[in-house]
Formats: C-alpha cells, sequence, structure tokens
C-alpha cells in the first residue's frame, strides 16, 4: 500500500508567509512591540504583586490616592519630614505605597541598615535614580555599580585620603579668605533693596544661601580639578553654566520625567528637557576632555624629565591620574580617559551643593542659637582672624562639636533609595510587630523591592541622640554614648556620609572645608536673624533647601543680618 502525504487543510508553508509579513510588516511589527508591552506589563504588574504580598505584613499608612499611593504627602512637603512622621507613628521598619501600585519599605533599623550598607551589589540604587545620574553626570563613580564601581573606587581612593585632603588646606583658607572680603565688601555697600525693617545700620542683608553655594563651589573646582569657576566675583563661566543647566534639567521633575522614573524603560522617550541636558553635558564633556588632557600632559611631561622640577597637582583629578598610572594596575583595572571625564562632573554633583547646603543650614542655626555662635566666637578667635593652620583647627573642641552638630542635624541628602537586586532576608535589631499581631526580626523582601533608609531621622533619633535630639546643639556631643558606635557611619557615628563600600569618598574634604569656613566665617562676622522675621521653608529637591514663604518663585535663599565682628 502506498502511502499519500495528505496536506493538513491548515498547514502553510513559511515562504508563502513571506510576501503576506511584507505587505503587513508595520502591522506585524506593531503588533510585535504590543505583544513584547503587553508581556512586560503582565511581568511586571506580577513582580509587583509578589514583592507587595511579601512585605504585607509591615506596618504602614493606607493608600492616600489610587496611583500616587502616599507620594501627594511626600511631594507637599519633605520625604525626611513624611517618612519621619511615619517612623514616629509606626515603628522603626515600615511599608508605604509608591506610584503605579508599588510600595517601599522604609527602615530606620540600624542592623537593617548596616546589612544593606555593607552589601552594595545585592541594595543598588534603584532603576529611576541611576537613569538620572547617567543622564546627567555619564558613568562617574556615584553611577555605576558592581565591577565598574570598584574598578572606579579603587583608582579613586588614593585621591582622597586625609594627607591628600590636608594638602588642598591652604587653597581653601584662600578661598574662605576671599569670600570674608566679599562679605565684607557687600556689608560696606549702600542697600536700596532691603525693607526699611532690615537696614540695620552697621549691618547688611545678606542671601548667605547664594554666598554658600558660590564659595563652595570655588573650592570643589580647585580642589575637584583644579579649574577656577570664580563663582564669589560672579564672573561667567562656561562650565558652571552648563553644570548648573545639567543639574536644573536632570532634575526638572514634569510628569513626564516622573514616569520614566517609575518606568525607566520610558526614559528613551525625547523630551525638551533631555535635549537641554544633552547640550550641557555637551559643554561639560568638552570642558571635562580638555581638562584630563592637559593634567595628563603635565604627568607625561613630569615623569619622562621634561618637567623635572615639577610636582603633581594637588586636586583629586591629578592624583586619580597619577594613581591611574600605578604599576600595579593591570590594563583592565585602569580606568579609561572617558572615565576620568565622567568624574567631574560626579565630583561637581556630589562635593558641591552638598557642603553648600550644610554650609547654609549651619548658618541657619547659627543665627537662631546666638549663644552657640558667642561660644564658637570666643574659641576661634584664640587663633586671631588670619589663621592658615589646618592644624590649628584640628585642636578647638567647640569647632568639632558645631561641626559634627551642623552633619548631624542637617543631613543634605536625608532619605537614600535602594532596590533589592534579588530576594533577601534583611535582619533586624528591633523585631516589629505585623500586622497580624506576630513579631517579625527580619524583613523578607523580593528582588525589584524598593527600600528607603533615612539617614536624616537615624541622625535625630532620640532613642540615639537623646531627647533634645531634633535640636541644635553641639554640646550633646562628648555626652556619655553620644556618639553611639552601633551607628554604623563612615564619619562621626553619623549617617550623613552613610557607610559600607559606599560611603562618601569625599567626607575628608567635606569636613575640612566647612571646618575653615566656619572658623572664618565666624571669627569676622556675627550672623542674626532678619527684623522682618520671614518665615523660612525646606523644600526637597534630592538635597533639602530653604526658601522664604511667600518668595518661592525666587528660588532657594537664607537672608540673615550680617555684621562685621570689629563692629559687635
Ligand atoms: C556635606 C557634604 C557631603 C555629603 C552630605 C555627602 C553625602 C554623600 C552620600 C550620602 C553619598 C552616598 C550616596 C548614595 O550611595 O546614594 C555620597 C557619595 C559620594 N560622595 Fe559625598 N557627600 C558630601 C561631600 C562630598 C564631597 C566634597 C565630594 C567630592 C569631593 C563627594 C563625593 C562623593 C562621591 C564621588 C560619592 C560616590 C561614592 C561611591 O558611590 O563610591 N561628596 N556622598
Amino acid at each position: 500500500m502506498t502511502k499519500t502525504s495528505i496536506p493538513l487543510p491548515h498547514t502553510v508553508a513559511v515562504q508563502d508567509l513571506v510576501p503576506i509579513l511584507k505587505s503587513h510588516w508595520v502591522a506585524v511589527f506593531v503588533g510585535a512591540l504590543v505583544a513584547a508591552g503587553l508581556y512586560a506589563a503582565v511581568q511586571g504588574a506580577y513582580e509587583t504583586w509578589q514583592q507587595n504580598n511579601t512585605t504585607s505584613n509591615l506596618p504602614g499608612p493606607a493608600k492616600d490616592h489610587w496611583f500616587w499611593g502616599n507620594l501627594t504627602q511626600v511631594i507637599a512637603t519633605t520625604p525626611h519630614a513624611v517618612g519621619s512622621g511615619w517612623l514616629d507613628k509606626y515603628g522603626p521598619t515600615l511599608r508605604f505605597n509608591t506610584a503605579g501600585g508599588k510600595t517601599a519599605v522604609l527602615t530606620a533599623d540600624l542592623t537593617a541598615i548596616n546589612y544593606m550598607f555593607q552589601r552594595p551589589d545585592i541594595f543598588v540604587k534603584p532603576g529611576g535614580a541611576r537613569l538620572i545620574l547617567n543622564e546627567a553626570l555619564g558613568k562617574g563613580l556615584i553611577s555605576v555599580q558592581g565591577p565598574d564601581h570598584r574598578r572606579q573606587r579603587r583608582v579613586l581612593n588614593p585621591a582622597f585620603g586625609w594627607r591628600q585632603i590636608l594638602e588642598m588646606a591652604p587653597m581653601v583658607f584662600d578661598k574662605a579668605y576671599e569670600m570674608r572680603d566679599a562679605l565684607a565688601r557687600h556689608v560696606a555697600s549702600p542697600d536700596l533693596s532691603s525693607p526699611s525693617v532690615d537696614r540695620v545700620p552697621g549691618t547688611r542683608r545678606l542671601d548667605m544661601s547664594k554666598i554658600s553655594m558660590q564659595v563652595t563651589l570655588d573650592i570643589i573646582g580647585l580642589a575637584g580639578f583644579g579649574y577656577e569657576f570664580n563663582a564669589l566675583t560672579d564672573g561667567y563661566n562656561e562650565l558652571r553654566e552648563a553644570y548648573i543647566g545639567a543639574i536644573k534639567s536632570a532634575f526638572d521633575l514634569n510628569p513626564i520625567t516622573m514616569f520614566q522614573i517609575i518606568f525607566p524603560m520610558a526614559g528613551i522617550i525625547p523630551t525638551a528637557r533631555k535635549r537641554d541636558l544633552d547640550a550641557c553635558r555637551a559643554t561639560a564633556q568638552r570642558i571635562g576632555r580638555q581638562l584630563v588632557a592637559e593634567k595628563k600632559k603635565n604627568l607625561v611631561d613630569m615623569y619622562s624629565g621634561i618637567a623635572k622640577d615639577t610636582q603633581v597637582d594637588k586636586d583629586s583629578l591629578s592624583l586619580l591620574l597619577k594613581a591611574n598610572l600605578a604599576p600595579d594596575l593591570g590594563p583592565e583595572e585602569r580606568l579609561t580617559d572617558e572615565d576620568v571625564m565622567e568624574q567631574i562632573s560626579t565630583i561637581l554633583f556630589a562635593g558641591h551643593e552638598t557642603t553648600g547646603t550644610s554650609m547654609m543650614w549651619g548658618l541657619y542655626h547659627l543665627a537662631k542659637n546666638q549663644r552657640v555662635q558667642d561660644k564658637l566666637r570666643d574659641e576661634v578667635l584664640n587663633l586671631g582672624q588670619e589663621c592658615r593652620s589646618f592644624d590649628a583647627l584640628q585642636e578647638l573642641p567647640y569647632l568639632d562639636k558645631v561641626v559634627h552638630e551642623i552633619l548631624r542635624l542637617e543631613n543634605p541628602a536625608p532619605v537614600l533609595s535602594r532596590e533589592a537586586t534579588c530576594d533577601v532576608h534583611i535582619p533586624l535589631a528591633t523585631p516589629i510587630m505585623g500586622r497580624d499581631g506576630t513579631m517579625i526580626d527580619s524583613v523578607h523582601i523580593k528582588a525589584g523591592q524598593l527600600i528607603n533608609i533615612p539617614t536624616g531621622y537615624v541622625n535625630q533619633w532620640p532613642e540615639v541622640w537623646g531627647d533634645d535630639a531634633r535640636e541644635f546643639n553641639p554640646d550633646r556631643f562628648g555626652r556619655e554614648g553620644i556618639p553611639s558606635a552601633k551607628v554604623p557611619g563612615i564619619w562621626g557615628n553619623i549617617l550623613t556620609f552613610i557607610g559600607g563600600p559606599r560611603n562618601c569618598i569625599g567626607h575628608r574634604l567635606s569636613v575640612l572645608e566647612l571646618k575653615v569656613l566656619f572658623y572664618v566665617l565666624v571669627g569676622n562676622f556675627k550672623f542674626e536673624e532678619l527684623p522682618s522675621k520671614p518665615e523660612y521653608k525646606r523644600t526637597w529637591m534630592v538635597i533639602e533647601r530653604c526658601v522664604v514663604v511667600g518668595e518661592e518663585e525666587a528660588g532657594p535663599q537664607l537672608p540673615l543680618l550680617v555684621r562685621p565682628v570689629v563692629d559687635i
């Protein structure tokens, strides 16, 4: 019997499909995109459900809004204020609702925080934060993860040791005295714009937020990469404009940007914000490449004997270029010129607004606490008004306490976000009661779970710092048990510079800057609240800034009365 093959009625040869596919390629392409989108949405929804389900027993606030969860409260005030309220109410570990049906864990538990700090490959910066950092700064130390981070950190570390930072002290003193002279000129100039009540003879109403940002920009330019911004003299500077433009565009959190943060895949949408950002980045990169080329040439000239009598410049960029040439580094461990160039925007971003904001809030507290200011002035004037020795400043115990207290109470970035890369149990020092009444001694989370670390809350936690933890009182340092060694911070047992392998590489420079700046400021001027008593309010843009109520449009400002010390 011969077998005859009977074609199945619905079988179509592949070649028959080609013309159909060709004539319908747009429809097929769109169909494939929709299918991929649907798959991603279902997969995403399933993962979110799993994450939410796993943490559903944690205490925390109910949703305020069907889409924005509890974020409406956060946007109305600051993440630090809202988070602190929840932590006071629900205990040290809780869960709240973010946008799009997702949830976040918030924990001030010191064991949990230390566990996360020590495992930066498991607890990474969330996708949305990485998107913004990459857009604004490229792939510098603060943006990269895993092996790239370890490779960069190894080369950068030697540029930020105490010995290297101490060599920058003379330059920081120079800038601090330039600021003093600029303040003295302002005070001596006629005040035509302040309300008459604030025109007090022998004083001048000055925006100390602006001056804090100017002097710290000048310092980071010179200390970071030997570059003069001349911000204190207010001259035009191309890199400064590009940097300010990039930060402004990057943090322009309009609804499309918010959508892109929540759903990072949407980052490919071209927007005016992205266009502006790219233009600013192109300028910053052009100047950055030029700086790297010049510094590299200096090093090569020095090592090859062309410029025998010169020394390596003392700025971080020169020092890291030198470290990058170390013979014990393998070729795959060295940074490329592009890697080095990206560190310029990173150092600017990470080292400028943070220190500037700490200086500004420090002045705010000193103006409100004249007793502390007078005590500090009495101490620093023992060194006269022209000291240039950082060793001498290190001997001043009250200056040390004041700087600790400023950095404790005014953590510029008081809430950190992380995202788990795998399922993990986070141990807790303090067990908490779940919604079902059972005790929880470790938090189980799924991969992709968002976790917030309220470093600012821990810095102000009465359990750690005493009942007056939310007040400005430098004398708390030195009380028995304070600071507490239980707090896992890299500096001063506070969490301002965090801890673990991703701690703030610039913390020593920042402490040096603040000591020098407050020595010069308080030794030469008295800072007072304005007689018109404006109301100040905190705003948040990753960093907590100060605005005047009713003048929010003017942006961050801290107007204070400044009085030269000779007139006191
Ligand atoms: C008061 C001043 C400062 C504060 C409060 C501060 C705070 C921080 C914090 C909280 C982080 C961790 C961010 C995260 O992982 O999410 C960090 C990282 C970093 N900071 Fe600072 N910082 C300050 C000053 C500086 C200065 C002066 C520099 C540079 C000269 C600097 C450079 C960096 C860099 C490069 C990183 C990334 C480190 C890494 O991921 O390995 N910071 N800083």
